[in-house]
């Protein structure tokens, strides 16, 4: 074990109500850290530079963990680039220079697989980074998560804290968002099915083709593999945490709607984007580590469904 976390030793976990933040909050809760810090956005808006730094000032935490920013699925980051680039670049700009001020031992900043390349040979390997066009409909959420990877990377060279950033596939769990508008597909799907079980209603309407390919991870995963690399990984390259298998949106939507239990029909919306064909991480180096995931992509939507069904519907 390269890092030795204190389970004592004060963590900030920055977006700690989030799909992910909650996450590992739950992940080193259980682990028996007495220590975790959040703050909700109203109690504490990273887009508030001196607020974020007399946060950071007083509590002067011996890891951080960026588990915020402004997420959502392909509409949402369609419709709102200005928002989801300003937004995430102010909260992570801020909440980086502000760790830097107090030296913080150690940062994990979590990007997103959407910062390769559309058209990136697949499974798609950390090194493919800027090597091609973006997918248009997230490339300024994109541009937002390639700035903070490589402002981890310039203050691990500058000033020699030791600061990681991982890049996880897409995601998926308990807290997640299951708006039908600015959620990401699997959530918005189980909330799409489950209202026409409950309703009658014949038919289900999926966004685009359904032919693009997607890597789903659960949450409890991704906590499980930040938790590793804060112990394992300490280099400036970006991470890419993942399950190392795809499905198509059709066989996706078809899972969910088996687990749901919706005998409907399916059809396509094809005014809706696609976005990205295909976007398979290569986990390779992950995996070399020695972690590797341990939840089914059925078990994980029928346990988010069970979850979405006691806290959302
Ligand atoms: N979901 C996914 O599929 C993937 C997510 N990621 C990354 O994981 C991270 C977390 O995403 P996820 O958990 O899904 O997102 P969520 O939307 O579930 O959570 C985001 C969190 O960020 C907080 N937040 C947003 N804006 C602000 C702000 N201005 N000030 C303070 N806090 C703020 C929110 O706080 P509050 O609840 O208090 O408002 C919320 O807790 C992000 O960096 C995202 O890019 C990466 C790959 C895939
Ligand atoms: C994690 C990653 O997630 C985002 O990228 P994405 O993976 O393309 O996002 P998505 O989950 O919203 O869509 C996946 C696919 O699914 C199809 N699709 C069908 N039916 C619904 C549907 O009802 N809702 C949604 N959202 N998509 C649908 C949809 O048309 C698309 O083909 C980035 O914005 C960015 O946030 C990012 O980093």
């Amino acid at each position: 074990m390269q890092f030795e976390l204190d389970p004592h030793a004060p963590v900030y976990i920055a977006g700690h109500r989030g799909l992910v933040g909650s996450a590992i909050w739950r992940r080193l809760d259980a682990a028996g850290f007495t220590q975790l810090i959040g703050a909700s956005s109203s109690e504490l808006d990273l887009r508030d530079r001196a607020a974020t730094f007399a946060f950071l000032r007083d509590h002067r935490p011996s890891v951080v963990i960026d588990a915020a920013a402004r997420v959502g699925g392909i509409l949402a980051n369609r419709d709102h680039p200005t928002e989801f680039l300003s937004d995430n670049l102010r909260i992570q700009v801020n909440l980086m220079d502000a760790a830097l001020e107090v030296r913080t031992p150690r940062l994990l900043f979590l990007g997103s697989s959407c910062i390769y390349p559309k058209y990136a040979d697949q499974p798609i390997r950390e090194s493919s980074l800027l090597t091609g066009e973006l997918e248009p409909t997230n490339d300024a959420y994109a541009i937002a998560k390639i700035a903070g990877l490589l402002q981890v990377q310039a203050i691990r060279r500058q000033y020699g804290l030791r600061w990681i950033s991982a890049m996880p596939t897409n995601l998926y769990g308990p807290h997640d968002n299951f708006d039908p508008k600015t959620s990401h597909v699997l959530p918005a799907l189980i909330r799409r099915f489950h209202e026409a079980k409950v309703n009658g209603v014949p038919e289900v309407v999926l966004w685009g083709s359904g032919t693009p390919r997607r890597e789903f991870l659960h949450v409890d995963d991704l906590a499980d593999a930040c938790v590793h690399l804060l112990e394992q990984y300490d280099a400036p390259e970006p991470i890419n945490v993942g399950v190392g298998a795809d499905v198509t949106i059709r066989e996706l939507a078809e899972l969910v709607a088996r687990v749901v239990g919706y005998t409907g029909a399916l059809s396509n919306d094809l005014s809706k984007p696609d976005g990205t064909p295909r976007k398979l991480l290569d986990v390779s180096r992950l995996q070399a580590l020695g972690w590797k995931p341990s939840i089914s992509l059925e078990d994980g939507v029928a346990a988010t469904y069970a979850w979405y069904q006691e806290h959302v519907a």
